[in-house]
């Protein structure tokens, strides 16, 4: 296992890049830490494949360099970087059992008979493979083919990192959550350091211990689910985690009170003075509905989602989403919506500000 370090990389595919939308990844510098469960996340085009493909050596940045530990790897093909990868679609072997498939990668490397029976046996189980281990690959699923795959990306216990492109896009609905269990279970497990892809908050959110959110070829925060929820470092994070994401108003900051449109709301820390294009964010869960202070809101939809409701609302012609829980009720006149102070962050020019506890 190893720690990848990134420093100052950035890449283009053009030859000659101009201005910074030629960059497909901006200027990075960031430290991952050995044998952590990281995912990454964004939209489509964000440039999280071509992050991955230089970490796995697929591609050579167009600057910076990228060590494993303390080698640097920039330069080293992916044959000689030592990592394991998982793609979209599976990559087996049809011809070969399923245990045959899965020792391949032990096989190779001439690990001894025993090792190689005792690791096939452990990974098996943990993915639930264990009673199919004498039937051909041919004839199977995608979902159990997919299976083997990890399993065979997670076999060899001496690779510096495990890397996940979208593994889970061709594994059926009920499937994918149970997969998930299974590779966190396995990174419990065995303690690789793990990359991997995805466009999905929930994959993201209950396969890693850190989320590194992407946006538009930048890392916008590095993060413990929890860290992403109560503090985005960045609106984007507010917006794509979150269902519905964090609301966000215009405001004026005057120390530990924000002015939206007029009206004071209580910040929970102080802050000096805050330029540029200010914003306060609240998440849905931290609004709640009065009928004494706050800002006035009409109710336009309920939408009702089992254990909460959510209500589409607008406040001065602008929309925000209330998240009510059970009991809670709406006031049947002149409705207002309250923020949690705790819980209101502050946005310049779409990064957050810290404030001094108040
Ligand atoms: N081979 C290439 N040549 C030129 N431009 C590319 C190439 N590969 C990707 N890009 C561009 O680089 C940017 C980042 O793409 P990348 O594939 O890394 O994003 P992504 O987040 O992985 O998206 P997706 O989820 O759709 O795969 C996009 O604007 C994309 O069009």
């Amino acid at each position: 296992m190893a720690r990848i370090t990134l420093q100052n990389l950035a890449h283009s595919y053009l030859r000659s890049p101009r201005d910074p939308a030629d960059w497909a990844l901006k200027e990075m510098t960031h430290t991952w830490t050995d044998g952590e469960a990281y995912a990454l996340l964004g939209a489509s085009g964000c440039g999280k494949s071509t992050l991955l493909n230089i970490i796995s050596g697929l591609l050579q940045p167009s600057q910076g360099r990228i060590f494993f530990d303390d080698r640097d790897v920039t330069d080293a093909p992916t044959a000689e970087r030592n990592i394991a990868q998982v793609f979209q679609f599976p990559v087996v072997y049809d011809t070969m059992t399923v245990h045959d498939n899965l020792a391949f990668p032990l096989k190779n490397r001439g690990r001894s008979a025993a090792q190689i029976a005792a690791r096939v046996q452990k990974v098996a189980q943990m993915i639930g493979l264990e009673d199919m281990l004498q039937r051909k690959a041919r004839g199977l699923g995608a979902d159990m083919k997919q299976k083997i795959s990890l399993g065979r990306g997670m076999v060899r216990e001496d690779v510096n990192a495990l890397l996940f492109d979208e593994p889970l896009t061709v594994i059926d609905p009920h499937m994918k959550w149970e997969l998930r269990t299974q590779l966190k279970g396995l990174h419990r497990e065995f303690g690789h350091t793990m990359i991997y892809v995805t466009h999905d908050q929930t994959e993201a959110l209950t396969f890693a211990d850190k989320v590194v959110v992407m946006h538009d070829g930048r890392v916008v925060q590095i993060g413990t689910p929890q860290d992403l929820f109560e503090r985005p470092a960045h609106t984007f994070v507010g917006y794509f985690i979150g269902s519905p994401g964090m609301n966000l108003m215009p405001a004026r900051i005057e120390g530990d009170r924000a002015i939206v449109d007029g009206v004071a709301l209580p910040l929970g820390a102080r802050y000096g003075a805050v330029s540029g294009r200010v914003e306060i964010g609240i998440r849905p869960e931290f609004a709640t509905l009065t009928d004494a202070d706050g800002l006035p809101v009409r109710i336009r939809r309920i939408e009702d989602v089992g254990r909460h409701r959510i209500l589409r609302a607008e406040c001065f012609g602008r929309e925000i989403n209330i998240i009510q829980r059970e009991g809670e009720s709406i006031p049947a006149e002149g409705p207002r919506v309250a923020f949690d102070p705790a819980h209101v962050n502050v946005y310049a020019d779409d990064w957050r500000v810290e404030g001094e506890a108040a």
